[in-house]
């Protein structure tokens, strides 16, 4: 088997990467979330618990993160969100490499890290290309500001952190249109699977270091 070749996944909020990731896995391709890391890993146990509640201990409620108190600590201060991905990337990273070692040892020729920052952190470094969910500024806002928690202020906060989506756009080797029909966007998906179908990467390669992850 030819080198496993690893696709960053990436789109500004509400573009629709979570349900782009799970049409790559309709397909059998493995998908690692670090948002969803991130959840487990505020969870009851979860390796940030401890290392959030020195930052903020009245974001930990009952031994696990509460999202909505932590967001109110941190969306809008730039030194505490700062402070706060001092102490989750490195976590997220971690369960990212060991997500991709169980991908290659399963032969796996296409894995898929699904990064909401890929960008913004040089993420995309770590992948052989990227692919961005993009669909119209409109169609976005409404689908956030749709969402539970969510006002216009705090989508504005947050999409001051994030890259625009035309440089997303420009600096993907892939876009792929969420602003459409769901069908629409699975066949993209899939046209994007079949164009990387057989095609050796380097990204796992070097971050294993030389001699592993290459041709197996
Ligand atoms: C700020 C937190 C508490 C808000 O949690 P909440 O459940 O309300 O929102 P959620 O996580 O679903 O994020 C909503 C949107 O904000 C974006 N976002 C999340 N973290 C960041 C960030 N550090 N900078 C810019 N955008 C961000 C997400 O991509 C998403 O589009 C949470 O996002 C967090 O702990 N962020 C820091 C960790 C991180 O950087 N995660 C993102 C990738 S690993
Ligand atoms: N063609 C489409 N492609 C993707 N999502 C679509 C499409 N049409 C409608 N949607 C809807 O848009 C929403 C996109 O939300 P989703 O959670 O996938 O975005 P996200 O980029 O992961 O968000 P966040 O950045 O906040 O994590 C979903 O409710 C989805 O059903």
């Amino acid at each position: 088997m030819s080198a496993m070749f690893v696709l960053g996944l990436t789109g500004s909020i509400g573009m629709g990467k979570s349900t782009v990731a799970g049409m790559f896995r309709d397909l059998g391709v493995p998908v690692h979330d670090a948002d969803a890391e991130v959840h487990r890993l505020y969870g009851e146990g979860g390796a940030a618990v401890a290392p959030v509640a020195a930052l903020h201990p009245e974001a930990v409620v009952d031994g696990a993160v509460d999202r909505r108190i932590l967001s109110s600590k941190v969306v809008g201060d730039e030194t505490a969100m700062r402070r706060l991905e001092t102490v989750v990337h490195p976590l997220v990273q971690r369960a990212e490499t060991a997500f991709l070692a169980e991908a290659f040892s399963a032969r796996s020729g296409l894995a898929i890290l699904e990064i909401p920052l890929l960008l913004e952190t040089g993420a995309d470094l770590r992948c052989d290309a990227v692919a961005v969910v993009s669909a119209p500024a409109e169609v976005q806002k409404a689908r956030v500001l749709a969402r539970p928690e969510m006002n216009e202020a705090k989508f504005m906060k947050i999409l001051s952190r994030q890259i625009g989506d035309g440089e997303k756009r420009r600096r993907a080797h892939f876009v792929i249109d969420t602003g459409a029909a769901l069908p629409v966007t699975a066949k993209q998906v899939e046209d994007v699977v079949l164009a990387l179908a057989g095609r050796p990467g380097s990204a796992y390669a070097r971050q294993m270091g030389d001699g592993h992850g290459a041709a197996a």
